[in-house]
């Protein structure tokens, strides 16, 4: 077995499961092998059958002592069996499942879960739950993990598949040098994926994430590394000196731009005049104000006669740059172009054709830019929204369609600046401090779910204003709802407690693509007063006339993805508002995100945000939006950063990473 081969070499799985792991991208080994859980479920420490209280619920490790019988009693069919735990037994029933009968066997360990009775001076179990932990290289393991899953494919069926690779984790070798894991308490590589699919604790979870980090940060210095050589040789090819109609913009701009954003075209201009090729980042808070920049760098461009690309990390937010931009352009007589992975194949062809003979100026888009279809005439420079989206391999990948092709980043991560040195190593930085003049500052409110009510009455006010309002949920799956509140419904619960008439509409992460462009169009519109959504409108989505942010179960986000969120309130000149409703009733949890009640400064709340979180939360609120590594969360992980970068300035590129083969194709981006 190799990495690389496909997943069927596994014994058991045949054409129709592979084609369930093919749903969620899983075609090789490696895939496979990257694909971590996405939670672990670990239950109460099980106790003896002699131990447990009667009238509590327990949960107790046993054996099933006996065969499995299922009785008719009256209109109820009862599953019944005999468990014991070495010490004493315990009679288990459950009512109507007679499936059970092929569930449960002589001989086979479960924890049952449930409340203990006493009948006929026997314990007895009624409706337990039972769980089946795995056993990993023949060693009980204490956490269950759980995958993505798709229809086809139980979490059975996933645990075993990767069971079945364990040969071959085991004969990894690992690429860092013993001396190096050993200063650093690094855990070894195979021993890294065998404890990220299943660990056997905690702890020792904490450090095989610990170690993927650190893989995970150090292919992405080695490819920066890499990319660094070439953009160092490259002189400008494309000098665009375009001051004048640059400064034609700004003056028709409806505002005066802030003293960052002035300093950052002003940056921009210079680069791209000068002798060699721009690699700029533009950090700016939410709200700062960084399309105007990224505007004046695009029509520079194309005015000097050049071709530029402006790539967003999701189509709602590619289309409402195109919107705007190609109002804009089209005064300076430049030619926009929208191309995004929904748009219809006939007008893909023609978008093709139309930037190949140089008739778009501007063509604004998706990964759908990085087709090979998509080829340009004289493409000069590529502007990418929200860096952390995208891999080093993928902007180069569209830079690389032409020669010496500037390139600019626009990124709202507030990233510290030490980590910012190595991270962006190879860019320079033009950061907007101050946010536009005449932005009230967001008011903030941290409160419980009783205070739901209220809030709809707060809403139902500001909607009697005119404002709009966004409503954010956690997810949308059925099976992921149990205490979440699920979208769908949410929805209804809205329209029961807001006056008659309101509109109210959901987005969500599975609908297609041009429902959501319809919702988040209608929205930007003032055709729509709530927004009830996931988190796919987290990043950039721009409607200064929403003035309420209400984000539900709110303990369950990172503070910086809460942070931008909160950023797509007080984006106009009216007072915005943001409540964060904390499902939990825990005192931390309540901690946590007063961070965010008394800041509104995004390198403030990413600072608190590493301090306040304690060992047991590694898992589960890493800074999402920072989808650029899986595992490796720039905060909580600088020490492994700093680590990567030491090592491959100590042995050079001598040391190679172990690369990824996503499908076959070799990605950055794990
Ligand atoms: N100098 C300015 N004065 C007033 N308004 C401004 C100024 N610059 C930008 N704006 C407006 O502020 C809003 C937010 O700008 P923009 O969408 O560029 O923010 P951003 O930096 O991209 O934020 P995010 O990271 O949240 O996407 C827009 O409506 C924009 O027109």
């Amino acid at each position: 077995m190799r990495k690389e081969d496909s997943i069927q070499t596994i014994k058991g799985i045949g054409e129709k499961t592979a084609e369930s792991f093919a749903r969620l991208g899983i075609f090789t080994i490696d895939d496979l092998l990257h694909t971590y859980p996405r939670n672990y479920l670990s239950y109460e420490e099980p106790v003896c059958i002699r131990d447990a209280a009667v009238g509590e619920r327990h949960a107790i490790r046993a054996m099933i002592t006996s065969y499995v019988t299922v009785k008719q009693v009256r209109s109820l069919k009862l599953t019944i069996l005999t468990v014991s735990d070495g010490d004493m037994t315990m009679h288990m029933t459950w009512f109507n499942q007679p499936f059970l009968r092929n569930v449960f066997h002589k001989g086979d360990s479960y924890i049952f879960v449930g409340t203990v009775k006493v009948k006929n001076g026997m314990r007895v179990m009624e409706q337990a739950e039972y769980y089946k932990l795995p056993v990993y290289a023949g060693m009980q393991q204490e956490m269950q993990p759980v995958y993505p899953l798709t229809s086809g494919l139980s979490n059975k069926t996933f645990q075993k598949a990767i069971m079945a690779t364990r040969e071959l984790i085991c004969q990894m070798d690992d690429y860092v040098p013993e001396e190096v894991r050993a200063e650093h308490s690094l855990m070894e590589l195979s021993e890294a994926y065998e404890n990220i699919h299943f660990p056997m604790n905690q702890a020792v979870l904490k450090n095989a994430i610990r170690r993927l980090a650190f893989d995970e940060f150090y292919q992405f210095l080695y490819d920066m590394a890499s990319m660094k050589k070439t953009t160092q040789l490259q002189e400008n090819l494309h000098k665009i000196v375009q001051g004048k109609a640059v400064a034609d913009y700004i003056s028709n701009l409806p505002f005066s731009l802030t003293k960052g954003q002035q300093q950052a075209i002003e940056d921009i201009l210079a680069d791209m005049g000068g002798d060699g090729v721009m690699n700029r980042l533009i950090q700016g808070d939410v709200g700062s104000g960084k399309t105007v920049v990224a505007a004046a760098a695009l029509l520079a461009c194309a005015k000097a006669g050049y071709q530029g690309a402006l790539m967003a990390p999701t189509e709602v937010l590619a289309r409402q740059h195109y919107e705007e931009l190609a109002e804009q352009f089209a005064q300076y007589d430049i030619r926009t172009a929208c191309l995004v992975g929904s748009t219809p194949l006939k007008e893909k062809r023609r978008i093709y054709e139309a930037i190949q003979q140089g008739e778009v100026d501007i063509v604004i888009g998706t990964h759908a830019l990085l087709e090979d279809k998509v080829e340009f005439k004289d493409l000069a420079l590529v502007v990418t929204d929200e860096q952390h989206r995208f891999g080093v391999n993928q902007r180069k990948k569209l830079s690389d369609k032409g020669y010496g092709v500037h390139t600019l980043v626009m990124s709202a991560t507030p990233i510290p600046r030490t980590l910012a040195i190595i991270l962006y190593a190879d860019m320079d930085i033009s950061i907007i401090k101050e946010l536009p003049k005449g932005r009230k500052p967001i008011k903030n409110c941290v409160v419980g779910t009783n205070y739901r009510q209220t809030a709809y009455q707060f809403i139902a006010g500001q909607i009697a204003e005119h404002s709009q309002i966004y409503v954010v949920c956690p997810m949308v799956e059925e099976s992921e709802t149990l205490d979440v509140t699920n979208v769908t419904e949410y929805v209804d619960t809205m329209r029961a407690n807001l006056p008659a008439g309101t509109r109210i509409e959901m987005l969500h992460g599975q609908m297609r693509a041009d429902e959501k462009n319809e919702i988040m169009k209608r929205f930007s519109e003032g055709e729509i007063d709530v927004l009830v959504s996931t988190t796919v409108i987290e990043v950039g989505v721009n409607n200064p006339n929403a003035t309420v942010m209400m984000v539900e179960n709110a303990e369950r986000f990172g503070l910086a993805q809460l942070h931008q969120l909160r950023g797509r309130v007080g984006r106009g000149k009216k007072q915005s508002y943001c409540i964060f409703i904390n499902g939990k009733e825990s005192e931390e949890s309540m901690e946590r995100l007063r961070v965010l009640e008394n800041s509104n400064d995004g390198f403030f709340i990413a600072s608190e945000d590493l301090k306040l979180r304690g060992p047991g939360d590694f898992f589960g609120i890493r800074q999402s939006g920072d989808a650029l590594f899986e595992l490796a969360d720039i905060y909580n992980h600088a020490d492994m950063l700093q680590l990567a970068q030491d090592m491959l300035k100590k042995y050079g590129k001598t040391i190679q990473p172990v690369r990824r083969n996503r499908g076959g194709i070799s990605e950055t981006v794990l």
